[in-house]
């Protein structure tokens, strides 16, 4: 008879247990937590929120008509009706406080030479000109902004009518347009890697009185027809406010129209933290 097996199986049932007495405390907690009138509604909103994501029931409220519309699209094969993404995004304005913004501009300058010439994943050259600052640079600032990003997250999904889902990742990265720089249209999830990327972000940051020229986002209509994207030519045009962050769908093509920065000082760069939040 082998006696080894029953310490595994005691173990096991001992870490099942454990796990049900934390699911219990933990569903008591936010249980309380939803009836405590000291917290304020939208806490108490942003927890019910959370736990209807969490169940699967706010995903199927938000679904779009057609359950096949999304995330699945680019897998399906091509059709005669292409599927129109609206040109579309949302503007926030003082993201930051003061003393955030003071943080931002310190990584950004302290870190000068790290800042690296941006490439673009299996594409040619020529498409993209800027310097990017990976976020490995910058940790701790990291967590702060993914949590405000990821705060108003539901609101912003809601806006834009894009269902919820389950947040794998937040990439981050910082980057920098000087004299010359810009990005060609391009999509955000084109490739395997960054298939998942769900929601696109940027923040906005630079030095007044603003030190730059040109500089805009271009937000194209996109045409979705199986795994082929195009363009519509009602482009919307996002001013790059300091202080300022958007979100737009990742499937959506986009560009950054050349930036004239006379000084071609590295501190009077058009600056941005963006980045994806992946399904
Ligand atoms: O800087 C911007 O406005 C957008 C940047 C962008 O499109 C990207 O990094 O993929
Ligand atoms: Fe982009």
């Amino acid at each position: 008879m082998n006696h080894d097996i029953f310490p595994i199986k005691n173990k096991a049932i001992a870490s099942e247990t454990a796990l049900e007495n934390l699911l219990s405390d933990s569903l008591d907690l936010v249980q309380n937590a939803l009836n405590n009138s000291e917290l304020s509604l939208s806490a108490r909103v942003e927890i019910a929120l959370k736990v209807l994501d969490l169940s699967g029931v706010y995903h199927q409220l938000n679904r779009p008509a057609n359950p096949n519309d999304y995330p699945a699209v680019a897998e399906s094969p091509a059709t005669d009706t292409p599927k129109l993404l609206e040109a579309n995004f949302i503007q926030i304005d003082n993201f930051l406080s003061p003393e955030e913004q003071a943080e931002t501009f310190k990584i950004a300058f302290q870190n000068h030479d790290k800042f690296f010439p941006s490439g673009v994943a299996n594409k040619e050259e020529n498409t993209r000109k800027s310097s990017v600052l990976l976020v490995q640079n910058f940790d701790e600032y990291y967590n702060q902004i993914r949590h405000k990003i990821l705060q108003i997250r539901p609101k912003i999904l809601a806006q834009l009518n894009l269902p919820t889902f389950l947040v794998s990742w937040v990439e981050m990265q910082m980057t920098a347009h000087n004299h010359g720089d810009y990005y060609y249209i391009h999509q955000d999830m084109d490739g395997e890697k960054i298939a998942n990327r769900v929601l696109t972000y940027v923040y906005y940051f630079y030095e007044q009185p603003k030190p730059f020229y040109g500089g805009d986002l271009r937000i194209y209509p996109t045409y979705i027809n199986g795994d082929s994207y195009t363009i519509g030519e009602q482009f919307v045009t996002v001013e790059p406010r300091h202080n300022s962050i958007i979100f737009f769908d990742s499937r959506m093509k986009h560009e950054v129209l050349p930036v004239f920065c006379p000084s071609g000082r590295f501190e009077d760069s058009r600056f941005t933290i963006n980045g994806w939040i992946h399904r």
